[in-house]
């Protein structure tokens, strides 16, 4: 290999720049004797193509972090980013076309229009807007979703984990900047829990997308790559490819009286 040869060094910015992040983000709820902390300085980030769970105890902040990282919600002090756009200089309107455009939420209910078939709550959102789906990306997130028929039924003639699958697909069909999903297996049995996990991990790993999950359960945040842990409103610890076992070896940790 002559000089001119050598290997690039991978580019260390937008190859991985982060999905969303945080800096110095502080949200206080009352004032006086009844000021709650809700976010205590928080500064993370939460790289693309990534599959990031957020733990700790009730109250410690998880919903108010995600909520304000995805334009729901303001923060008291500090910043949150959507790829480079930072929400805190957003006015109302472009926030609600930020949401619609480069955010997808699934929720632990799966808030599907009961009327319409599987295929048409996907596509909706993206109706709705006016915008023409990416029919090559759309295809890709209905193969990921394996309903096969089933498309064409009805929320109610299929199971709770098919329902899910709909409403991570439907997140997914505008290709979003990033999904938050807030327990979005809390009200499925394990079987059909894992069966959303498997979904939402191949849309990482298979379609590079970008998500952010909320649970209590060590078990779902377990196919995460990462895990990050509130306590109090700052972040305490986190880990990295995490087995079940460490994940609750954790919370243990983080529920000791302090
Ligand atoms: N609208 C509000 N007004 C006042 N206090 C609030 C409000 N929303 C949240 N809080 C408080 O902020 C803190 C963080 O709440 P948050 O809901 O973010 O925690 P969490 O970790 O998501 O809890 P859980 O696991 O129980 O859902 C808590 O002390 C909560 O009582």
């Amino acid at each position: 290999m002559t000089a001119t040869e050598t290997t690039p060094t991978p580019a260390a910015g937008p190859a991985r720049r982060a999905a969303a992040r945080a800096v110095a983000a502080r949200k206080t709820y009352g004032s006086g004797d009844t000021e709650v902390r809700a976010l205590d300085g928080i500064d993370v980030e939460f790289e693309r193509a990534r599959f990031t769970a957020i733990m700790g105890p009730s109250g410690s902040g998880k919903s108010t972090l995600m909520h304000c990282l995805a334009g729901l919600d303001t923060l008291t002090s500090g910043q949150v980013f959507i790829g480079d756009t930072d929400l805190t200089t957003l006015s109302e309107k472009h926030l609600t076309t930020l949401r619609r455009d480069k955010v997808g939420f699934v929720f632990q209910a799966f808030n599907l229009i009961p009327t319409l078939s599987a295929i048409e709550n996907i596509t909706l959102p993206m109706s709705l807007a006016g915008r023409k789906p990416d029919q090559d990306w759309v295809d890709d997130v209905i193969r990921t979703v394996g309903l096969g028929d089933r498309l064409h039924h009805r929320p109610s003639e299929l199971s709770g984990g098919q329902q899910q699958r709909v409403a991570v697909s439907r997140a997914l069909a505008s290709r979003p900047e990033i999904i938050f999903a807030d327990e979005p297996t809390g009200n499925l049995d394990s079987n059909s829990g894992s069966e959303i996990l498997g979904f939402m991990r191949r849309a990482v790993d298979d379609l590079e997308q970008s998500i952010v999950m909320v649970t209590h359960d060590p078990v779902a945040a377990s196919w995460a790559d990462r895990v990050v842990f509130l306590v109090d409103g700052r972040i305490v610890d986190e880990v990295h490819s995490p087995s079940r076992e460490q994940i609750i070896d954790k919370m243990k940790d983080l529920e000791v009286p302090r």
